[in-house]
C-alpha cells in the first residue's frame, strides 16, 4: 500500500491508551496523527485495560481530519495476537508495530490483519539493529501488502546499539537518511523518532528541523507542547510557497514549452523542480483544508 505523497503528517502524537485525559485532549490538539500507545508506554498490568480504551476511543470518534493509529505489543508477546484482533475490529486508519527485524515479520503482521477493514494501513517501527540491514527488503513489502509507513524508534535503537542518545543524533545520521531513502524507494512515508526532552522546546526544534533536513515527513511526538513547533517546521514556509508558484509560473509561460531547464531567480530549474513545486503547493493545500 504506497503513501499518498501530499498527505500532512507533520506531526504524530504518542499517547498511552491507559491515559484518558490525553486520549480526551488529543480531539482538540493540533496534530495530524493520534497514536493510542498499547507497547512501552502501558504497564504490563494495564495491558488489557489500554486495549479496551483504545478501542473505545476509536469507535467514539471525535478525531476529525486526523488519522488514528494504535501501537500494538509485539506479536510474539503475551499481548500481540489480542491486541491486533482488537484493532482490526476497529476503524481505525493504522496499527503500528514495533520492533520489526525483516519481510518475514510483515508476512506475520499481515496474516494477522487479515480480517481487518481494507484500507487499514500497516505502520512499522524502524527500531532494531536487525531492521536497519534490511531496509530495502522491508519496504519492498509496501508493493504487496497493507505497509504504507515507518516510524523511527530511536529510543529502542540506541538501547539495542548501547548508543548515547545526544542532540546531535550522531550515531543515528547514516540510519537515518539510509531509512529515508529506502521508504522513498517504494514509496513508503516515514517519520522521524521522538524527542525525549519535552520540556526544552529549543532542542525539540532543533530536532526536527535536523529531520526535516533529512527528508522526513513528519516527527514523532510525545508531548502536546510539541505539536505546534513541529507543525511550524514541517509545513511548507512561505518562501517555499514563494518559490514554488514561481516555478509553476514559470513553466506555464508560453515561451519555456516543452523545454526541461530553465533559468528562474537566476537559478538553473529543471522539471524535476517543477514536480517539488507542485508537490508543495498540494501540500499547503492540504494542510490548509484541514485547519
Ligand atoms: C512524557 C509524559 C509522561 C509527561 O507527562 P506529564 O508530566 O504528566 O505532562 P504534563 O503535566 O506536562 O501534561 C500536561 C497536560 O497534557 C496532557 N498530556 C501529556 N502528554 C500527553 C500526550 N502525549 N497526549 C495528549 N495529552 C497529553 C496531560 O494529560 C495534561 O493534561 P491536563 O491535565 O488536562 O492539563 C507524557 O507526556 C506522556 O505520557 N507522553 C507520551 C508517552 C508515550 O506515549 N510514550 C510511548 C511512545 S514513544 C516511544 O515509544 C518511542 C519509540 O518506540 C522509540 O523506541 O524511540
Ligand atoms: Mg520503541
Amino acid at each position: 500500500m504506497t503513501a499518498p505523497t501530499d498527505r500532512p503528517r507533520r506531526s504524530a502524537l504518542y499517547m498511552p491508551a491507559s491515559n484518558a485525559k490525553a486520549i480526551a485532549k488529543a480531539r482538540s490538539l493540533p496534530c495530524d496523527v493520534v497514536i493510542f500507545d498499547l507497547e512501552d508506554a502501558v504497564a504490563p498490568e494495564f495491558k488489557a485495560e489500554a486495549r479496551a480504551a483504545a478501542v473505545a476511543a476509536v469507535e467514539e470518534g471525535g478525531f476529525g481530519h486526523r488519522e488514528v493509529v494504535i501501537r500494538a505489543n509485539g506479536i510474539d508477546t503475551e499481548w500481540g495476537m489480542d491486541d491486533l484482533a482488537a484493532i482490526a475490529s476497529t476503524g481505525a486508519d493504522a496499527v503500528l508495530v514495533p520492533k520489526v527485524d525483516s519481510p518475514a515479520d510483515i508476512a506475520r503482521y499481515e496474516d494477522a490483519l487479515k480480517s481487518a477493514h481494507k484500507d487499514m494501513q500497516l505502520w512499522t517501527m524502524i527500531e532494531t539493529c536487525a531492521s536497519v540491514g534490511n531496509l530495502d527488503a522491508i519496504a519492498q513489502c509496501a508493493h504487496n501488502s497493507r505497509l504504507s509507513l515507518w516510524i523511527m524508534g530511536t529510543n529502542d535503537l540506541a538501547k539495542e546499539m548501547r548508543a548515547q542518545l545526544t542532540p546531535c543524533r550522531t550515531p543515528f545520521l547514516p540510519f537515518l537518511s539510509m531509512a529515508v531513502a529506502a521508504a522513498r524507494a517504494h514509496g513508503v512515508a516515514i517519520l522521524d523518532g521522538v524527542c525525549n526532552e519535552f520540556r526544552d522546546l529549543e532542542a525539540f526544534e532543533a530536532e526536527a528541523r535536523q529531520g526535516l533536513m533529512f527528508g522526513f515527513d513528519g516527527k514523532s511526538l510525545i508531548h502536546p507542547a510539541q505539536v505546534e513547533p513541529c507543525n511550524t517546521v514541517f509545513s511548507p514556509s512561505e518562501a517555499d510557497l514563494a518559490w514554488a508558484h514561481s516555478v509553476i509560473d514559470a513553466f506555464a509561460q508560453p515561451e519555456n514549452a516543452g523545454k526541461g531547464a530553465i533559468r528562474v531567480d537566476g537559478k538553473m530549474t529543471e522539471l524535476l523542480h517543477l514536480e517539488q513545486a507542485q508537490r508543495l503547493v498540494a501540500v499547503a493545500g492540504r494542510i490548509a483544508a484541514a485547519a
